[in-house]
Order: C-alpha cells, then structure tokens, then sequence
C-alpha cells in the first residue's frame, strides 16, 4: 500500500501483514502490538496473552490481512514507542448473501482506528482509498464494514444496506405465540457450539439475505469459550433446535442478567435460526424459562415476524434501529450482474464515484428470472442519477430508492423508475445481517 497521505510523505511508513497465531512466529509481536493498538482505538481494556493469543487464531483462521501505519524515526522519550502503530485496518474476505440464495465474496474492512494525536491527518482516507483500490484490481465487486459512526464512510462511497435494533420482551403471561410448535427446543451444553454453531449459521447464511459469512470469533462468543475480557464466560446457557425431522436447524446462546436485576432478564447472546420454525420455535422457549420476566436481544431484525407471530405484539418494546451493514460497490457491472432481479424491466443507471471505482452509466435489462444482462449504455439518457453509496444501499432491498428520490439522494429522470428500482432491487426475505465485524 502507497503511503496514506501524500502531503506528509514521509513521516509515516504502512506495514500490511497477515495475522499469525503461532508465538514462535517473528511476526507475532508485531500481531500482538497491532491488537492492543486497536484495543486502545476502541477505548478497551488492554489485552493479556491469553486473549492475544484467541484473538490472533481466531484471525489467522479468517485470513485477516492487517494494515499498521508506523511513524517514521525516533519518538519523543516515554510515549508509546514506534513499534506501535497510530493507525489500524483490517480486512477479509466472506460471502455475502444477495439474495435468492447467489453469493457474492465481499472485501469486509474493521479495526479502523487512528491514534487521537493523529487524528485529521488524512490516514484513514490514505488507507481506505488504496486498500478498495486494491480490492477492486483484484477482482472484487463488493466490500462492506459496519461503522462504528454514521458520518464518516458516506464520504468514501458505503451506504447503508441493513438495520437492526433492540428489543425487550417482556415474556410474562401476556406472550403467547400463534400456532404450534413445529419441532422440538433441547437444552445443550454450550460448548457444543463450536461444533454445530457453524453448521446452523452455514444454513442461515444460504437462507437470508444480507448475510455475511461469519468470522471464527462468533463459535467461540456463541459457546461462551470467549467472554469479553477473553476469558471464558460460564454464564454462557444454550438451547437447540431440531426439525420435525431431527435436524439441527437453530440455536440460541443467552445469560442471565443477574437476581440483582429487576425485571430478571436472559440476555440473547447469538440467535441463528435457519428456518422460520427453528425462529418462532427458539422464541417459543425464550419465553417459556420460568423465573425470567424479559428477554433482551440487541441484533434483532427490524422486519421481525416475532411481532407478527405474538398474540399481543406490544410484548416488543423496540429501541435504536441502527444502521449495520454499509455496502461498497467497488465494480458496479460485476455487481448488477451477480444479483437476480425478481422482475422484468429495463433501467439506464447513471453511477457518480467520488472515488473513481465505480462509476459510468449502464443499462441493467431483467427478464425477471435469472438472466440480467448489463452493458455500457451509449450515450442513452439515464433514469436514474445516483452515487455509488445509494447503489450500495437499495442493493440488498432493504432500503427504498423511492425513499432516497424523496430525500433528494436519487435523481429520478424518468417518472416511475425509482418504483422500478424497487421492484428490481427486491429480494426475497426482508435482508439482515447477524454478523459484526
Ligand atoms: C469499519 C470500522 O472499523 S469503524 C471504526 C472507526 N473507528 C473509530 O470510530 C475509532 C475512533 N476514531 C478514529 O480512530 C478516527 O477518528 C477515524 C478512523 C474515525 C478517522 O481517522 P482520521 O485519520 O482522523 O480520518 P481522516 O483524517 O482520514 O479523515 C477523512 C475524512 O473523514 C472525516 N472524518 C473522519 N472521522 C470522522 C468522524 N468521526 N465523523 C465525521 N467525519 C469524520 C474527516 O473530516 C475527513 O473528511 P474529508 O476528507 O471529506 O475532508
């Protein structure tokens, strides 16, 4: 990667490296060093060996590729030394469900921080600019993050693509759920999680649109093998479910808050159902633990059928519907072509790119079955105006382009072809995404 700010030439040098797990490695104090500066980015505590050596298996087995910018030359007497860096980015490569079960490899960047005595200097724009540069010459039509502010990677062309939000439940004697079980819930010990959570998740990830494929983190948080403070968490309960055949087809990972918090709470950990029974079913159980009044679950889908499946739907009280999955087109042909589009219809799409990756104008013509045919358009008008950030976010259909013509985001040159777009742009199953990275 280029030196990410070309106004300070020289006083920064950028390192990319693959994450080791192995001590013995020489690079694995410069591993160890690049996570406690990303602890630091992030505010959390710093981290001792045990977690360090979790963390970067963890990350070997998903392939990260980590980014340090180091500062040039010697450091002022007892400040952190040069060995650390003052800026951090990472990066994978997961599946991203598109719909109608097509998968799309995604370029998934995090751990994006930039030591406050840096800050403003232009290095996460040095860095990101480069790296989807990269990403893209290497063949990649999406990359995607989950942004820890709103404000700050419009800019560099990501939009909004999936929401979520928190719920409480209250699960006193007023929820009761519509119909009838559909298979069965089994109380299991949580550690084998490492096992099956990976195998549930794989059925959801072909099931559910907007879905991301999950880092090696999620078996460990999910069996409770790994707490926050890296320790295991012995709090950690699970149930299973199995379909009316003896399949596993979902889980739910879940503590207790305490006897000291009224109203007594089980907080969900990680829920994965890969079938709308396994949801309702696992819900069913949640809300049958005696001596618990509230379930508290904070990746809730904002489309929930939970609500439409309760008896008395205020039993929901939902708070913060959050942005979550913020998609970049990096190759706007190669990613119109990898989706199917639900119906017929013709669009010229006139894409703008502050950053250069992916903008033209293309005609996307759906026959409404599988075949989309896209191709420069030559010299035609366009329907419609939008910037690579707004592709990204009607892509997965959860976020309307008629909303963002009524915003001003879209410019719609033919009446009717933001509807259109809608239509094209609608998948399935309401997206969601249950994976933060
Ligand atoms: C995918 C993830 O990992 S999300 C996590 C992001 N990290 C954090 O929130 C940790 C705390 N914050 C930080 O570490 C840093 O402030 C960062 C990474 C957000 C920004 O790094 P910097 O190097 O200061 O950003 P840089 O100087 O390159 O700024 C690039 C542009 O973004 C803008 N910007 C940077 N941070 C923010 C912000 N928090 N809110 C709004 N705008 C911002 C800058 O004003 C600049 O705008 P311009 O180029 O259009 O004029």
């Amino acid at each position: 990667m280029a030196d990410p700010i070309d106004n300070n030439s020289g006083k920064y040098t950028v390192q990319r490296f693959p994450a080791v797990a192995d001590p013995a490695d020489p690079g694995y104090s410069r591993c160890t060093t690049w996570v406690q500066a990303v602890s630091h980015g992030f505010h959390q505590q710093r981290r001792d060996d045990e977690y360090l050596a979790k963390t970067l298996t963890a990350y070997q087995t998903d392939k990260r590729e980590l980014t340090g910018v180091y500062v040039n030359g010697s450091v002022p007497d007892h400040s952190l030394g040069a060995d650390v860096p003052v800026a951090t980015y990472a990066t994978m490569r997961k599946a991203l469900n598109i719909g109608f079960g097509r998968q799309l490899e995604a370029h998934l960047v995090t751990a994006v921080t930039v030591r406050g005595t840096h800050r403003r200097n232009g290095i996460l724009r040095g860095m990101i600019t480069a790296d989807l540069e990269a990403a893209k010459d290497d063949g990649l039509a999406m990359a995607a993050l989950t942004a820890s502010e709103a404000s700050i990677y419009g800019r560099f062309g990501f939009g909004v693509a999936t929401f979520e939000r928190s719920i409480k439940v209250d699960t006193g004697p007023r929820f009761r759920l519509r119909g009838l079980p559909q298979g069965t819930v089994e109380v299991a010990d949580p550690s084998v999680l490492l096992d099956v959570a990976p195998q549930v998740f794989e059925r959801l990830q072909r099931l559910s649109p907007g879905s991301i494929d999950r880092q090696e983190y999620y078996r460990l948080v999910a069996s409770g093998s790994i707490g926050h403070d890296g320790k295991p968490d012995t709090s950690v309960r699970c149930a299973l479910h199995y379909d009316l055949s003896g399949s596993l087809d979902g889980y739910v990972s879940y503590r207790f808050k305490g006897w000291d918090h009224k109203p007594y709470t089980m907080e969900i950990v990680d829920l994965v159902a890969a079938s709308n029974a396994a949801y309702l079913d696992l819900w069913r159980f949640l809300g049958s633990i005696d001596l618990i009044d509230e379930v508290t679950w904070v990746e809730a889908p904002v489309d929930d059928p939970l609500a439409w499946a309760l008896e008395d739907p205020r039993c929901i009280e939902a708070s913060e519907i959050r942005d979550m999955l913020w998609l970049r087109i990096l190759d706007t042909p190669a990613a119109l072509q990898a989706r199917s589009f639900p119906v017929a219809g013709r669009l010229v799409l006139e894409v703008t790119d502050s950053l250069g990756l992916a903008g033209g104008t293309w005609v996307l013509e759906s026959d409404g079955g599988a075949a989309a045919v896209v191709k420069e358009a030559a010299g035609e008008t366009p329907d419609l105006s939008l910037d690579a950030a707004d592709l990204g976010s009607i892509y997965l259909g959860a976020v309307s382009p008629v909303t963002l013509a009524a915003a001003g985001r879209i410019q719609e040159k033919t009446p009717g072809a933001a509807l259109l777009a809608q239509q094209l742009f609608a998948v399935e199953r309401s997206a969601h995404c249950l994976t933060h990275f």
